[in-house]
């Protein structure tokens, strides 16, 4: 029963296909396309994919892109299926004055941070960091629940605002140096250096929330900008949110199978 994972953030579709509908199935195939290009989905990346037979998706770009992907999805005969925010799932509980306000991506993602935690066997606390159009820095404690989390712009962001409202910003992609002497580094290490201390403040928060070491995880398009700065130690899981959805969709698979069971 192979399944077909997707993430749509404000600037990147990325999407996988799996063996199975659980955590640790083999990876079939995956790709990202930016959204502008997301119209011809099942005329390339997907065309010639052997046609999965579920789905499950979370999206933070909005309505309109969600029905132009589903659109896509038709090419196969399975039924769009979008992951709610809610005030439980996967084995965290949500910690948001409404839960179902709080990001899909970032839900699945602490829901993905939350099963690696505990296949190593141990249950800690974890901060998850997504570095996308946006930052996400979010604490789940070691008990699972999701205790809150900053947002603060991504690199592509904090560079246009800038650019935007200065006469003397629009330049090249700079470089992370410890004292920048040009204007592209010093933009590249004061964006970078912006997300780390938000990152290594959480981090302490946490810390002295939880009493322990949290695990620090990181995913994202822009993941490796970030890490290559902050002394701490970061884990990179490049497909965290698919481990997310994965472990979703093998608890809905469940959920169905014992239903099924006692009818
Ligand atoms: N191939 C790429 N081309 C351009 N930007 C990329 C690429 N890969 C990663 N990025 C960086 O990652 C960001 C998009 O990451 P992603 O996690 O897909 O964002 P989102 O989830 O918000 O759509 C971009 O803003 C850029 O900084
Ligand atoms: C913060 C986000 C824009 C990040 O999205 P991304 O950077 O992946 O495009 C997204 O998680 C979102 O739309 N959140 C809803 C508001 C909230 O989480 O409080
Ligand atoms: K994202």
């Amino acid at each position: 029963m192979s399944f077909f994972a997707i993430d749509i953030g404000n600037t990147r579709l990325k999407w996988a296909l799996y063996a199975q509908g659980v955590p640790g199935a083999a990876r079939l195939a995956h790709g990202a396309v930016f959204l502008e290009t997301i119209d011809s989905l099942a005329d390339t990346d997907w065309k010639d994919l052997p046609p999965p037979s579920r789905m499950l998706g979370c999206v933070v770009a909005g309505e309109g892109i969600k029905r132009r992907v589903e659109e896509q999805l038709e090419l196969w005969d399975l039924a769009p299926r979008w992951v709610v925010s809610s005030r439980a799932a996967g084995g965290i509980t949500n910690g948001y004055d409404h839960p179902g306000r709080l990001g899909t991506d970032r839900f699945v993602a602490l829901i993905g941070a939350r099963h690696l935690v505990l296949a190593r066997g141990r249950a800690r606390p974890a901060l998850v960091v997504m570095v996308g159009t946006a930052v996400t820095v979010d604490a789940l404690d070691a008990r699972g629940h999701f205790l809150g989390g900053m947002i603060l712009p991504g690199f592509g962001v904090m560079q246009r605002a800038l650019e935007m409202s200065t006469a003397g910003l629009k330049v090249p992609t700079g470089e992370i140096v410890d004292f920048p002497t040009n204007t592209s580094d010093a933009l590249m290490s004061g964006g970078s250096n912006a997300m780390a201390g938000a990152v290594e403040r959480m981090y302490r928060k946490l810390r002295d929330h939880a009493g322990e070491e949290p695990v620090l995880l990181i995913s994202g398009g822009a993941a490796s900008k970030l890490q290559a700065l902050t002394d701490l130690r970061f884990e990179a899981i490049e497909s965290l949110i698919f481990d997310g959805l994965l472990a979703l969709q093998a608890h809905t698979q469940g959920q169905a199978a014992r239903a099924q069971q006692q009818q």
